[in-house]
């Protein structure tokens, strides 16, 4: 008995055995944000302070409504293509729709996308003759990239990618309430407004403070590493894209992912805060 309960000691005190370093492993506060609602879970760690993981959102994987918004959903409203095999040459009317079939066989973007002025895509959708395993269909298909919720030091909550992440491939769609500007005009905090700018009168704004997804904890970066590029798939009204971000650039495992909030965020939040990206060219510190 004594030597069974020695051994056994043995095993626990080799267990926790500190190594010369105290390296505290980061503390895993959470295995999956999104509740096994995304492909992938998305786990959050804070080694920088002792907050708790988020609870004053509603985890969402589309955006919602609170209020009627009459977006055209009809299948007959759909442009749609009838290709039998994949949908990759000129011939398929959903990829002339958007210039191109942007993405090559493994759903990334090709090399020639332009991420500076991106062209909106029109995925093939539910009204199309084609396979669903066909090749202009990347991010109706969801979530694929792993990454983990993380306490940054001075900027709340950030993502960062837990694997390397090829140019042109989808990362998550910034979805949130669907509301009017004038709704949005009249939201005390706005920091997690996205303007679905469309030219021709009503304009339509993202909320993603109470409901939204894990693009909601994406920080701002100067020289940012994911790009917006407006998506439609099993709608083409063109007043509510979906707002898919894009790495637009090779991203290392274990980089922090960030996207341009742009202007319109600087001219309310500067008064407030400033910059903390750390970017050579930081813009708004
Ligand atoms: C801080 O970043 C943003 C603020 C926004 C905003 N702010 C208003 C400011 C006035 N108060 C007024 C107010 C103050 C206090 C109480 C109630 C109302 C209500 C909110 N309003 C609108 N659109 C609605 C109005 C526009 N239209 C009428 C010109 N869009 C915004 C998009 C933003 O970032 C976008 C990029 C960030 C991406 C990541 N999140």
């Amino acid at each position: 008995e004594n030597m069974k309960s020695f051994l056994l000691v043995n095993d626990i005190l080799r267990s926790c055995k500190v190594d010369g370093i105290s390296s505290k492993p980061a503390k895993l506060l959470h295995r999956d944000i999104a509740r096994g609602k995304e492909k992938v879970p998305i786990p959050v760690v804070n080694d920088a302070d002792d907050c708790n993981y988020p609870t004053d959102f509603v985890y969402v994987t589309e955006s919602v409504f609170t209020s009627h918004v009459p977006v055209n959903t009809t299948i007959s409203s759909l442009n749609r293509c009838s290709c039998s095999g994949d949908c990759t040459r000129g011939s398929c009317a959903c990829a002339r729709a958007s210039i191109a079939c942007w993405y090559d066989g493994g759903g990334v973007l090709s090399s020639d996308f332009d991420f500076v002025s991106p062209p909106r895509i029109f995925e093939c959708n539910k009204a199309c003759g084609c396979w669903n395993t066909c090749t202009n269909r990347v991010v109706q298909h969801g979530i694929s990239v792993q990454m983990e919720l993380f306490k940054t030091a001075h900027r709340g909550w950030g993502v960062k990618s837990r694997h390397k992440i090829a140019k042109g491939t989808f990362v998550c769609e910034y979805v949130g309430e669907l509301i009017t500007d004038s709704q949005a005009d009249e939201r005390e905090d706005d920091s997690y407004l996205f303007d679905l700018d469309y030219k021709d009168g009503d304009t339509f704004c993202m909320d993603a403070k109470h409901y939204g997804n894990i693009s909601r904890f994406i920080n701002h970066r100067c020289e940012p590493n994911l790009t917006p590029v407006s998506v439609f798939v099993d709608h083409q009204d063109l007043r509510f894209p979906r707002i898919c971000l894009f790495a637009n650039t090779d991203i290392p495992a274990g980089t922090e992912l960030g996207f341009d909030y742009g202007e319109k965020f600087w001219l309310v939040k500067y008064k407030h805060f400033l910059c903390d990206c750390g970017c050579n060219n930081c813009k708004y510190n």
